[in-house]
């Protein structure tokens, strides 16, 4: 199969986006929003950085890439629409796998109605997948990270860690697996973005939002540095699941703070919204926790604290960087 064939066999048949006046088949897409605003995010995912033919099957990195987007689409407060994908592929790749691969992000798509609308194809020497994802929100609806204020209730969608205890399992290629194990591999393989949930916020007038790629070490201290507010955590509070507990009895408390790539959501609102948040996580089917709280900057600029049996520390950046080392 060369480079043409495999586009021809990748565009799909039929577009669901009204808004769309062009998609794959001419030098660029083309479309025509009608009245909003438009969100748009990119992420990559790397042979042996996100993902490793021992942790990863071609249908998982496809449906991964793609909700990873989504989780950014999700964090934003936007309704998905499109996405675009960027492919490097190894010659090493058969055409079933490639196949397998975009499956896993169409699956993932179709639940959305998104249209797979352009990309790129060449071949390197590991895979590499860029997805690229458009979405729409109301105008001036977007969900910003600086949009905290004191007083305001620090919350977390679903379990946090789960995806690295799924991540360790896997790389150690542990045998005698069990249900535990096969939830936390699931939580690592197939996250699933608050798309949904977010959306859901949207009769909300204020409400800050950052998903979680990194562990919410990082996110938090994104929320803080942004909004200009010290946020409080309290440690035995962030929600852990029992398979994580249970299989990683060491080590799930970092995993929880700085695991990364669960794709939850961490967010702050008002205290008289928080009631209609949990209503509307209910609604969607997914656990929310109250974490903590928002409070003014008490030193020379925002910090993130955390509470652990009447002990208060900082909570420094500690999820996963990239280039580190660089200066
Ligand atoms: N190489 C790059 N060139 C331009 N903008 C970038 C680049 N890498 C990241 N960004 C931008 O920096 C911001 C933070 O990126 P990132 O930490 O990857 O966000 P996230 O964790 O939500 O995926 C985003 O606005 C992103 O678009
Ligand atoms: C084989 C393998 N090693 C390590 C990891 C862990 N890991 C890789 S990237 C990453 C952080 C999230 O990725 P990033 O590119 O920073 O996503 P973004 O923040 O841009 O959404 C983590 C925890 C993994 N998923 N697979
Ligand atoms: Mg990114
Ligand atoms: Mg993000
Ligand atoms: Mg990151």
């Amino acid at each position: 199969m060369d480079e043409f064939s495999f586009i021809r066999s990748v565009q799909p048949a039929y577009y669901k986006q009204s808004s769309l006046i062009k998609g794959i088949s001419d030098d660029a897409a083309v479309i025509r929003p009608s009245g909003g605003d438009v969100v748009t995010a990119v992420d990559t995912m790397v042979e042996d950085v996100h993902f490793s033919r021992k942790t990863m099957q071609p249908h998982h990195i496809g449906h991964r890439v793609l909700a990873a987007n989504l989780s950014d689409l999700a964090a934003m407060g936007s309704t998905p629409a499109y996405y675009m994908v960027s492919i490097t592929i190894p010659s090493d790749w058969s055409e079933e796998e490639l196949i397998e691969l975009y499956a896993g992000m169409d699956d993932l798509a179709a639940r959305y109605r998104m249209d797979l609308i352009g990309g790129d194809t060449v071949s390197g020497r590991e895979l590499s997948v860029t997805v690229t994802v458009m979405g729409t929100v109301a105008k001036g609806k977007a969900r910003y990270r600086s949009a905290a204020v004191p007083g305001d209730v620090l919350f977390v969608t679903g379990t946090l860690g789960d995806s690295r205890g799924g991540l360790e399992w896997l790389l150690n290629e542990k045998n005698d697996s069990s249900s535990d194990q096969a939830f936390l591999i699931d939580r690592h393989r197939k996250p699933w973005p608050r798309v949904s949930f977010a959306e859901g916020l949207s009769t909300l007038q204020r409400v800050a939002l950052n998903d979680v790629s990194d562990g919410i070490a990082n996110e938090a201290n994104e929320i803080a540095e942004s909004s200009g507010v010290d946020i409080h955590i309290a440690k035995d509070m962030v929600p852990f699941s029992s398979a994580l507990k249970n299989t990683f009895p060491d080590q799930y408390q970092d995993w929880m703070l700085s695991g990364g790539e669960d794709f939850e959501l961490l967010g702050a609102v008002p205290l008289s919204d928080w009631t209609l948040v949990q209503e509307n996580a209910e609604t969607a089917g997914i656990k929310i926790t109250k974490i903590g709280e928002v409070d003014e900057v008490s030193g020379d600029s925002p910090r993130v604290f955390i509470k652990e049996s009447d002990q208060i520390a900082i909570l420094k950046k500690s999820g996963y960087t990239h280039l580190k080392g660089k200066g």
